[in-house]
């Protein structure tokens, strides 16, 4: 399956609204601790507005209610994983994207014959705190050797100066939270994530 090489993901539809149509092709919309009336809202706009921009939504955390509106991707951590209903999602026709961040989690990722695997965090994060040292970027190596064909996934902590080191290190994709919505001007900034990560779209 061919991913695009940048993965914007945000945390409401609000943040779709304004950055989808500037070319963005791939965007999860990560909500966290909002009423599951809201949620299932905001994930019918964001369906409509990337189905107007032909971009790829990806939904974060809430299988139930990706299955429920009709979505197409979906992505877990592996604590969701573990509480989710995993044959009900392939019988939905859901596409899956997994969270890693260590071996045992790669191998599990792997048994659930996801549609990515993403390693993180490559850099310390100022998102969430984790439990995990930042892998660096010769990790991003060793796990495309182990994923093959499955694209990997790079995520945690990146920057537009940061995008060459993850792509020449084996990643199909770069995800990206803070250095876009934390910018003083995220248009701009977005615009420059989608120049930078273009040229490793391996379809061109
Ligand atoms: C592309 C991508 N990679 C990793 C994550 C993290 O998922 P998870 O570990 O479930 O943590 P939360 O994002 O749910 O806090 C992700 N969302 N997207
Ligand atoms: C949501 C998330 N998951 C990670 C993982 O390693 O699984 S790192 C991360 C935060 C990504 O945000 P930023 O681009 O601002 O660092
Ligand atoms: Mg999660």
């Amino acid at each position: 399956m061919r991913l695009d090489p940048f993965y914007l993901i945000v945390d409401s539809v609000a943040w779709i609204e304004r950055l989808v149509p500037l070319g963005v092709k791939l965007v999860q919309l990560r909500i966290k601790d909002r009423p599951l009336s809201e949620i299932r809202a905001d994930i019918r706009r964001a369906k409509a507005i990337c189905a107007t921009n032909g971009c790829q939504l990806v939904v974060n955390d809430y299988w139930q209610l990706a299955i429920e509106e009709g979505c197409d991707f979906l992505h877990l951590g592996q604590e969701d994983l573990a509480a989710a209903d995993l044959g009900a999602i392939r019988t939905a026709g859901l596409k899956l994207g997994l969270s890693t961040h260590d071996g045992a989690e790669l191998q599990t990722a792997l048994a659930a014959d996801p549609d990515y695997i993403a390693l993180g965090p490559i850099y310390p994060t100022i998102l969430k705190a984790m439990p995990w040292a930042p892998q660096g970027l010769e990790r991003i190596g060793e796990w495309k050797a182990i994923a093959g064909n499955i694209p990997l996934v790079a995520i945690g902590g990146l920057t537009v100066e940061r995008i060459p080191g993850v792509f020449e290190n084996g990643a199909d994709c770069a995800a990206v939270v803070t250095d876009i919505t934390r910018n003083p001007d995220p248009e701009s900034r977005t615009l420059e994530w989608l120049k930078s990560t273009r040229r490793h779209d391996s379809v061109g």
